[in-house]
């Protein structure tokens, strides 16, 4: 396993342990930071003049690092720090040491500040807390402001479910390849592999595995997701994979999701065995994660020579499980498609026994299609997808922003660890930025922080205003399964803990969240209920929030905080 795989994969903390790249040596500076340092630190203590002994060592290295060794600013730093301090002292500038767990300020990896401290101690000035240490480059933005003036594109996500083998990922591979993100050679060549191992109907699946496999090799700070641009909207294509075994990745991806794209195998006997499989769960489950808009691909009709009544059969059919699902009919649309030959997806099908169909390719579809409304001016929230290591920083995550707005230079608070960083540097959407908002996919190169504290599924929030960490929560549920007292698994985006329904508190009507009938021994499938579920450990959770609750393997339910 590459080293950058290693660390894109610090689910656990035993993982964590096993990832030997990790180790107090690379606390170290790289050979070209350690030059730059070097000269920097000649080039302050000639700008300070007989000033510099008033600094330490240790504090002219923290703010090279700082300000990315940039001297003038360091100088400018140093001298309105340590050589000509305020009056006031502010408060959080001196800090005793004395049994207090100093906070790391160099950036490099967390490592224990001892010599610094001492150092700082011996001087009579303490080692230098986050809230009071430099901000690095941070512009002080409006940033909803900016979000409002920027003529950026409309950003949407969406997730693509449907049963095994209904075509999701062919489907996907053809929109790429016909909106000229992936190129025909490449497709060819994947064409000539496919058809090595007997494979060859594979090839346009294998664009989106492919280039899932560059990612994870490479440094790109994306989020296993792949990425297409129409004129108006930036879309980000989140993978979900068909079996059984994966929910939970769907889970994660639904999510993170404005809207879905469900696939339907409309071979025949296939539309009916995916209805008995994941069809019907992937569909309640989107819906109870919370999105409203469902574009339901009839996917493979070239296999039933693009007949009218096999697209009208099913469209009935999925209409009615779909609205029994929750997803109201102004917000579900029907697009008969081969995904294979690329008809009525980016192009209208050319095949005249399809001419029956005037409506929206799929992509129109999507254009169509209002993202969820953002949280812009809630409290930052940010879910991590991905952790990995960068050329920007030791420690860089992924994910997209729930809600609020970040900024480069903002401090940032991890919970459940409840450790702060800065970020340093940002990227959104694979371009440098200096500031993201609720909706946008952002990467962030974090300093202060021990990549110990950081795990997927781990949520940033403003330090100011922090998520809290619960082991207990109310949850108004819907049913999928018998529910009594029991074991369960709490998911939550990419989040999952151990936990158990410890009480039933009330049935409640459906329509009016009314208590139907108190204390009930156990709930029936369909219905809905308030719950109170304890959890093995405290993870970041608040009222709003999403979760499904899964046991053997099945998901048993899913609801919303209260
Ligand atoms: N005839 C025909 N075959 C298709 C079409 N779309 C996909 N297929 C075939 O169906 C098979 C499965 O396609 P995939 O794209 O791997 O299906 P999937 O839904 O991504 O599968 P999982 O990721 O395993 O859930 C492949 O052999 C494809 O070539 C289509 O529109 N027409």
């Amino acid at each position: 396993m590459s080293r950058h795989q290693a660390v894109r994969n610090l689910d656990y903390q035993n993982e964590l342990d096993d990832y030997e790249g990790y180790s107090e040596e690379e606390d170290e500076l790289s050979p070209e930071d350690r030059a730059l340092m070097e000269q920097g630190k000649a080039a302050v203590r000639e700008a300070l003049a007989n000033q510099a002994s008033k600094v330490t060592t240790t504090q002219i290295e923290e703010a090279l690092w700082h300000y990315y060794y940039d001297v003038d600013k360091t100088v400018a730093y140093l001298i309105s720090k340590f050589i000509d301090p305020p009056k006031k002292t502010p408060k959080a500038v001196l800090e005793s040491n004395a049994g207090k767990k100093q906070v790391d300020t160099a950036g490099k990896k967390g490592k224990k500040k001892t010599d610094s401290s001492a150092d700082g101690v011996a001087n009579g000035v303490g080692a230098l807390k986050i809230e009071d240490a430099p901000l690095p480059k941070s512009k002080n933005l409006d940033v909803l402001s900016e979000f409002h003036n920027s003529k950026s594109k409309k950003t949407a996500s969406f997730v693509v479910v449907g049963h095994v083998d209904a075509g999701k990922s062919t489907m996907m591979g053809r929109l790429l390849l016909d909106l000229g993100v992936v190129e025909q050679r490449t497709v060819d060549k994947l064409r000539q592999e496919a058809d090595k191992i007997g494979k060859k109907s594979f090839a346009l699946a294998w664009v989106l595995d492919q280039r899932t496999e560059e990612r994870s090799r490479g440094v790109t700070i994306d989020i296993a997701t792949n990425r297409f641009e129409t004129d108006t909207t930036l879309f980000t294509i989140l993978d979900a994979p068909g079996h059984q075994d994966f929910i939970p990745n769907m889970i994660a991806g639904a999510s993170q999701a404005d809207f879905a794209i469900l696939v339907i195998d409309a071979s025949t006997g296939a539309f009916e065995s995916g209805l008995k499989g994941q069809t019907r769960e992937h569909s309640l489950l989107i819906r109870s994660m919370g999105v409203s808009r469902i574009i339901v691909a009839v996917n493979k009709l070239d296999t039933v020579g693009w007949s009218v009544e096999r697209f009208n059969e099913i469209k009935n059919q999925v209409s009615g499980f779909l609205s029994a699902t929750g997803f109201q009919a102004k917000n579900i649309s029907f697009v008969p498609l081969s995904g294979l030959h690329g008809d009525n997806l980016v192009r209208r099908s050319s095949d005249s026994a399809a001419s029956w169909y005037t409506g929206a390719t799929l992509v129109e579809e999507l254009e169509n299609s209002e993202p969820s409304a953002r949280a812009l001016a809630k409290p930052l929230r940010m879910t991590i997808a991905e952790v990995f290591r960068t050329q920007q920083s030791p420690l860089s995550i992924a994910g997209r922003l729930d809600a609020g707005s970040l900024q480069m230079g903002d401090a940032i608070l991890v919970q459940p660890s409840g450790e702060k960083a800065y970020i340093k540097s940002l990227q959104v959407d694979e371009a440098p930025a200096d500031w993201a908002v609720a909706g946008q996919n952002a990467a962030l190169h974090l300093s202060n922080i021990d990549p110990i504290h950081v795990r997927v599924g781990d949520i940033i929030c403003d330090p100011a205003k922090p998520i809290n960490c619960l082991d207990t929560f109310t949850l108004k549920a819907l049913a999928f399964d018998f529910l009594m007292p029991m074991q369960v698994d709490v998911h939550r985006g990419r989040l999952h803990v151990a936990g158990r329904i410890e009480v039933i508190t009330g049935l409640l009507d459906k329509v009016t969240g009314a208590v139907t009938k108190k204390k009930p021994k156990i709930v029936k499938p369909a219905s809905v209920a308030r719950i109170v579920v304890k959890l093995e450990s405290k993870v970041p959770l608040e009222a709003g929030q999403r979760v499904v609750l899964r046991s053997g393997g099945q998901t048993v339910a899913a609801g919303l905080l209260e």
